[in-house]
């Protein structure tokens, strides 16, 4: 049989070969928990929904394909990504961290931590160096964002999982892709053992459903993730794998349209003087190498305004952003980290990482751009961080202090 062409993604992720008995045009949706026996000895592919379900094993099919993996794996929210990989490990395990990832991450990671479960250490992961010399042949397994959220600080994942093989070959490195997707990178090509997703940001795309996706290109590591979760009923459920189904097929058109709109949205901030951090900037500090391991910088960015009150009066001040939590959907959102997705981490864990409490978090949506920095530019007024100059044209933010 001649091997199945494998087309460019934006065409894989709208092509649908489900080989339905009926030809149906979309999946079938299976809502089912049970599917009966032939007989006592004949069990059939399916018995029970928390150990497989035909909607599911549409969608990680999809998912596998899209990610370049061997297997993927569908769950009920990104954080049960996080908890079926962190079982993976045994007790007392030494673990390597980004100083810098989504709050709920470090929520868990610190947990474990605390409970004696495992050891977990966490570093600058934009310090090559000092990541790389941290690894040891202990290091069981390594977490990585790039770019983080919220602090958008890009790591060389390719360095450190080379190195981590090179060290301790059994060493698990994880990547968490939510912010780039499948669309802007490929970490599995970059020597990561295991990515995962929310797939409740950019893959689904709606904010309408929970979901995480893990995926790798190892068998063995692959049974474990599949005991995990069957044992723990953690798979996500068929209504919402058919959600997520019918989510990715706008993916590739979503996430340009909301990467064309950030990039602008950027350079507009930053043309005005506020410390913007997006990697699509020139001024990024990892600029160059982003571009070396991605295929675009994606639609969340940051910036600061050198005050916290500013800070609050501009998020209060739009209309169009919605004050929200999360990222990916095709609505625009506007949050402050500190007091938001990140308060899980306590004032003095974000001091420590240099976590400015003023920091504003822009996720951009699919809106008409023109819009969105109408809304903005009406916000930035109302608050005082910027000013009109004489020819009522906008002039410099006022409060800021620039730290680059
Ligand atoms: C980068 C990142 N990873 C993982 C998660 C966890 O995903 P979920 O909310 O689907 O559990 C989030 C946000 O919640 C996130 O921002
Ligand atoms: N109350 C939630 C906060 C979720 S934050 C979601 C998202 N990852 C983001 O970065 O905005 C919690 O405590 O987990």
């Amino acid at each position: 049989m001649a091997p199945k062409k494998i087309y460019n993604l934006e065409t894989e992720l709208v092509l649908n070969k489900n080989g339905d008995q009926h030809n149906a045009s979309v999946p079938p949706l299976y809502q089912s928990a049970t599917f009966k026996q032939e007989s006592l000895s004949n069990m059939g592919e399916y018995d029970y929904t928390r150990s497989g379900n035909p909607t599911r094993t549409q969608l990680q099919n999809h998912i596998a394909k899209i990610m370049k993996a061997n297997h993927a794996f569908a769950v009920t929210s990104g954080m049960g990504c996080l908890d079926v990989i962190t079982r993976l490990l045994a007790p007392g395990d030494e673990v390597l961290a980004g100083d810098d990832l989504y709050g709920g991450t470090n929520r868990l990671l610190t947990y474990l931590n605390k409970k004696g479960d495992l050891k977990v250490q966490h570093w600058d992961t934009t310090n090559t160096e000092l990541f790389l010399s941290k690894i040891t042949p202990n290091t069981k397994m390594i977490f990585l964002e790039s770019p983080t959220n919220p602090l958008i600080k890009v790591c060389d994942v390719r360095s450190i999982a080379t190195h981590a093989h090179k060290v301790n070959p059994d060493c698990v490195v994880v990547f968490d892709n939510t912010m780039m997707s499948p669309i802007f990178m490929t970490p599995l090509d970059l020597g990561v053992d295991i990515q995962y997703e929310s797939a409740t940001k950019y893959l689904n795309g709606h904010h309408d459903i929970m979901a995480g996706v893990i995926a790798t290109r190892d068998a063995k590591l692959a049974e474990r993730v599949y005991f995990v979760i069957n044992s723990t009923g953690c798979g996500l459920t068929p209504f919402d794998c058919w959600l997520l189904m019918r989510g990715l097929r706008t993916l590739a058109v979503r996430i340009e349209r909301q990467q064309q709109n950030a990039l602008r949205i950027a350079e507009f901030l930053s043309n005005l003087g506020f410390r913007v951090r997006y990697p699509g900037l020139k001024s990024h500090p990892q600029y160059a190498l982003h571009q070396s391991l991605c295929r675009g910088p994606g639609a969340v960015l940051s910036f600061e305004t050198g005050s916290i009150k500013t800070s609050e009066r501009i998020v209060e001040g739009t209309d169009i952003f919605g004050i929200a939590v999360s990222f990916g959907c095709v609505n625009s959102l506007i949050s402050m980290p500190c007091r938001m997705s990140h308060a899980s981490i306590d004032e003095k864990t974000r001091k420590e990482r240099d976590f400015p409490e003023d920091l504003i978090r822009l996720c951009i949506g699919i809106e008409n751009c023109d819009d969105l920095i109408d809304d903005l530019t009406k916000a930035l007024l109302k608050s005082g961080a910027v000013k009109l100059n004489e020819r009522d044209e906008l002039f410099n933010a006022v409060s800021v202090q620039p730290k680059l």
